[in-house]
């Protein structure tokens, strides 16, 4: 984190085909967050508190708020962040994003969403954006039957003073969701801090949110996905062993360990970027069990790496979804099988490149 004048909305664009080597490493370090700092931590009773140089806690420290759960720091919440970043810096105060962990929606559902995010990767893309301090409240279900005022005034107000809170104008939260904008803004009368409730970010007529990116990702539309997020998907896992049948059909793939709770897209066949090592490779990427094996139906993820030979088992990758190239089908013959797949994977080749690239230049 670095407390430097706010960024919160990058210089996006979509990917141009053929990439570049340069636009492969910005791509890939737009979606996988590499060299994030997170600055000094502070550990709190029931918070972590991340901190810039310089900034102090505490119950008369006045600081501008913004409050959410942030899963994907889509092109919403960005937004969100810049108009309490412009804020923070008419008052001259600083900046303080709070959040919680795990995301609230991990307590409060039995059946939560997948989420877009790691509750790491959430906290390292906010202290992307450059703000002074980052509080990560561990939300419990105590915490969640706390009436909002009780919130605002002891749990927040106990840390830090707020001037100013900014939410989106639905956003509800503490007992019963009775924590409206209209209910903060009495409070903010009576305590002495502004509310505003924020229009919501609109893309094509409806409003960003992560429930929406999370649709289009189940879909297999990366690439709207993409533009909501302002970068690529991506998920982590380690590699692991698969059948060993991928190398004798003449294009090996590492098999990743997913974690269920990561928001998988829907089975098919993408371009991809595979970060490994430090190593950013274009990969030809398998989403789902292949349906032309008796194999069950399970979540699974496996990438052709281009230009790859050896040995990556046991090793960390983060998949960076770019393009979907077709749905996964069950081919009748082990010939059709390969000559679909090799065709994926010379798109992969004259598009996304033939060899790794460094992460850093
Ligand atoms: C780019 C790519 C596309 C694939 N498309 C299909 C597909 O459409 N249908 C299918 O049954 N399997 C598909 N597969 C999966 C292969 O069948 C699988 O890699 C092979 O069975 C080897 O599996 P193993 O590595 O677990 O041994 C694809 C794999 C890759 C890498
Ligand atoms: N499109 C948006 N524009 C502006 N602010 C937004 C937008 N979406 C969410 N916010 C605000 O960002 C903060 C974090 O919201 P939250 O994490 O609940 O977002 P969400 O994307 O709506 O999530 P979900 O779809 O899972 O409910 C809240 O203050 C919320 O109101």
């Amino acid at each position: 984190m670095t407390g430097e004048p706010f960024s919160c909305a990058p210089d996006w664009h979509e990917p141009t085909w053929p990439l570049s080597h340069a636009e492969a490493r910005r791509l890939a370090a737009a979606s996988t967050l590499s060299g994030v700092s997170l600055g000094a931590s502070m550990h709190l009773p029931d918070a972590t508190a991340y901190l810039a140089p310089g900034v102090t806690l505490g119950p008369n420290q006045r600081f501008v708020c913004v409050i959410g759960a942030f899963d994907g720091l889509h092109a919403g919440h960005r937004a969100l962040i810049a108009q309490a970043a412009a804020d923070a810096r008419a008052r001259n105060l600083p900046l303080a994003l709070v959040t919680f962990d795990p995301d609230p929606s991990e307590v409060l559902s039995t059946r939560p969403p997948e989420r877009l995010l790691s509750d790491a990767d959430r906290v390292r893309s906010l202290a992307l954006s450059g703000a002074d301090a980052i509080l990560v409240h561990r939300f419990t279900p105590e915490l969640a039957a706390l009436p909002y005022d009780r919130y605002v005034t002891e749990v927040l107000g106990g840390i830090l003073s707020p001037a100013a809170i900014h939410v989106g104008e639905d956003f509800r939260f503490g007992s019963g969701g009775a924590g409206t904008v209209t209910a903060m803004a009495a409070l903010g009368e009576k305590c002495g801090f502004d509310v505003f409730g924020h229009a919501l970010v609109t893309a094509e007529g409806s409003p960003v949110s992560a429930t929406r990116v999370r649709g289009l990702l189940g879909e297999g539309k990366v690439e709207k996905a993409a533009q909501l997020l302002l970068r690529h998907h991506f998920l982590g896992g380690r590699i692991v062993h698969g059948r060993g049948e991928g190398t004798s059909f003449g294009f090996p793939t590492a098999n990743v360990e997913l974690d269920g709770r990561d928001c998988l897209p829907a089975n098919g066949v993408y371009a991809c970027l595979a970060i490994i090592d430090g190593r950013v490779w274009p990969a030809a990427v398998n989403v789902g069990a292949p349906p032309s094996f008796d194999v069950a139906a399970h979540p699974m993820l496996e990438a052709n790496l281009v230009g790859f030979s050896g040995d990556v088992y046991g090793e960390d990758a983060r998949v960076v979804f770019l393009r979907h190239l077709r749905a996964s089908r069950r081919f009748d013959s082990l010939a059709e099988l390969e000559s679909a797949v090799l065709g994926n994977i010379q798109w992969v080749r004259e598009n996304v490149g033939e060899e790794c690239v460094g992460v850093v230049a």
